[in-house]
């Protein structure tokens, strides 16, 4: 079965079709980049894979199921969408980092600190960044905290849009390595990249999904 699917999704924006009929199958430890030209809408399509747009034509299916059928609060547990810029609630990062365990979707899980601090260790910052005020963090280290919350929250399928582009050469590499990992590590993991580097497509992904733009009339 596929982790994640889309049969003819069609979106239109204002009185403007973004794509039409686009469909997808990803596989449990596939790594896939969906690849278009700006504007195509790869953001929209991530959010919709994610729940958090409206499909208006089409289906989205996770572990078979309609995405329609899922709870969705649970849903976008499983498939988080990790956006470029992520705004933080007030406080510093560790406060950020524990705020969705109160949150009644992750009642199952416990926060650790000192699982946070792992994976901070090994996108090369040290703990020193928990302590720090979530409103002054850079946009590298904003993309660093958004990632370590993202894995903490034990997702099936991550979302990444642009979601390294703030981000040095070096920690780039070691958030792809990471990420390349996590994706094996255990079963039914998937990740789907939107990056306008080909570059770094070539390196984390196996293969490209084509966002074509709607053909105007
Ligand atoms: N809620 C909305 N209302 C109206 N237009 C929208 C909305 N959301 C997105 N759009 C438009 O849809 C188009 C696609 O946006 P999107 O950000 O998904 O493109 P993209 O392929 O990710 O672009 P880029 O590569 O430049 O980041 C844009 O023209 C955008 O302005």
């Amino acid at each position: 079965m596929m982790l994640l699917e889309a049969f003819g999704l069609t979106r239109r924006v204002g009185d403007r079709e973004l794509w039409r009929g686009w469909s997808c199958a990803v596989a449990a430890g596939e790594s896939v980049a969906v690849v278009g030209p700006s504007g195509a809408g790869k953001s929209v399509l991530l959010r919709t894979l994610a729940g958090l747009e409206v499909v208006e034509a089409g289906e989205v299916r996770y572990q078979g199921r309609p995405q329609s059928a899922w709870p969705m609060p649970d849903y976008r547990a499983h498939v988080l969408y990790l956006p470029q810029r992520s705004v933080f609630d007030e406080g510093n990062v560790l406060d950020v980092l524990r705020a969705p365990f109160g949150f009644r979707v992750h009642r199952q899980r416990r926060f650790e600190e000192a699982a946070a601090g792992r994976l901070l260790t090994s996108l090369g910052r040290d703990e020193s960044l928990l302590s720090r005020d979530a409103a002054t963090l850079s946009g590298g280290e904003g993309q660093i905290t958004a990632l370590v919350r993202a894995l903490l929250l034990g997702p099936s399928v991550l979302l990444l849009d642009e979601a390294t582009s703030a981000l040095d050469p070096e920690t780039v590499g070691l958030t792809e390595a990471l990420l390349g990992r996590w994706c094996v590590d255990a079963p039914g993991r998937a990740l789907i990249w939107v990056s306008h580097d080909p570059a770094q497509r070539r390196r984390v992904a196996q293969r490209e999904l084509p966002l074509v733009p709607a053909v105007v009339a």
